[in-house]
């Protein structure tokens, strides 16, 4: 179970270079740095055996929020935990319990696929039969079979999401948290993907928590949407109580209201 609570993040904005007599005023005295307030305050409620989507578009602050949950770096204020585990206090312990599809999958390209696996499960501390027995298990499930003792180097863009995927599971983590996961994939890929997060979330009981801007997405896999606009969580629910809530038939309509609200207003 994953539980984010009004979380916020800002980032220094990096400064235009100054030039002529901006650069000397500059020189003297200091200008004052500029802020980004990449999340402003999302919060969402992830349970086991349901599959939760962070519905936003282009940087509406979905990475950061992951990110955050991930333990990469600390909200600036608000609180969020894994499993009951603080992520702030003991992110060793959060970062147990979860499985991370991050946006660059990082693979060793001289190492084969089971390789990769297995390594990252020996340095979440399992033993080698346990991880090699476990990349087994993932090869099936994310049909990774063909490609499985191919050395990652020339894979194509699924066969690397479903080997980050796998690594990303080896020590069966409670928790899933992918970032546009389906980035790039082409249909075949996305749907081997939708249909491993039904099985790990409806047959396994996990809790899987993804990122994504695209509506069809969420409509064929979520239990729970979470709309996030310009750094905020503001709206959440079923993908009909947010029909319904915004008096919308199509789910397009219901998320163009409730992210762009000001879009509607112009229209009326
Ligand atoms: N390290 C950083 N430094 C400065 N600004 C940042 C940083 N990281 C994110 N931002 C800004 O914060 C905002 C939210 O970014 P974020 O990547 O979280 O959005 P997103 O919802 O994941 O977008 P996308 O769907 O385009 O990937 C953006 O305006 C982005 O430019």
């Amino acid at each position: 179970m994953i539980r984010i609570d009004s979380v916020a993040k800002r980032f220094k904005a990096p400064a235009a270079k100054a030039q002529g007599l901006q650069a000397l005023t500059a020189l003297i005295k200091k200008p004052a740095p500029n802020w980004i307030e990449a999340v402003k305050g999302v919060s969402l409620q992830a349970g086991n055996g349901r599959i939760t989507g962070l519905l936003g578009p282009n940087g509406a602050g979905k990475t950061t929020t992951l990110r955050m949950l991930g333990g990469l770096f600390a909200p600036d204020s608000g609180r969020i935990e894994v499993d009951g585990i603080d992520v702030q206090q003991d992110s060793q312990g959060a970062l147990a319990r979860m499985g991370i599809l991050g946006d660059a999958h990082g693979l060793y390209p001289r190492l084969t696929a089971r390789e990769n696996i297995v390594y990252f499960g020996r340095l979440q501390g399992m033993t080698k039969d346990a991880a090699e027995a476990r990349s087994e298990v993932l090869s099936e499930l994310l049909d990774l079979k063909r490609v499985i003792d191919r050395r990652t180097d020339g894979f194509s863009q699924g066969e690397r999401m479903k080997t980050a995927l796998a690594r990303a599971l080896v020590h069966d983590p409670a928790n899933i948290v992918l970032d546009e996961p389906t980035n790039g994939l082409d249909v075949l890929a996305t749907r081997a993907l939708r249909e491993a997060l039904r099985v790990l979330a409806r047959e396994q009981g996990k809790c899987v928590v993804f990122s994504t801007h695209i509506m069809q997405e969420v409509e064929y896999l979520c239990d729970e949407v979470v709309v996030v606009s310009r750094g905020a969580s503001v709206a959440r629910g079923t993908v009909a109580e947010l029909k319904q809530q915004t008096g919308r038939e199509r789910f397009e309509d219901a998320f163009v209201a409730l992210a762009f609200p000001e879009l509607q207003q112009e229209a009326a």
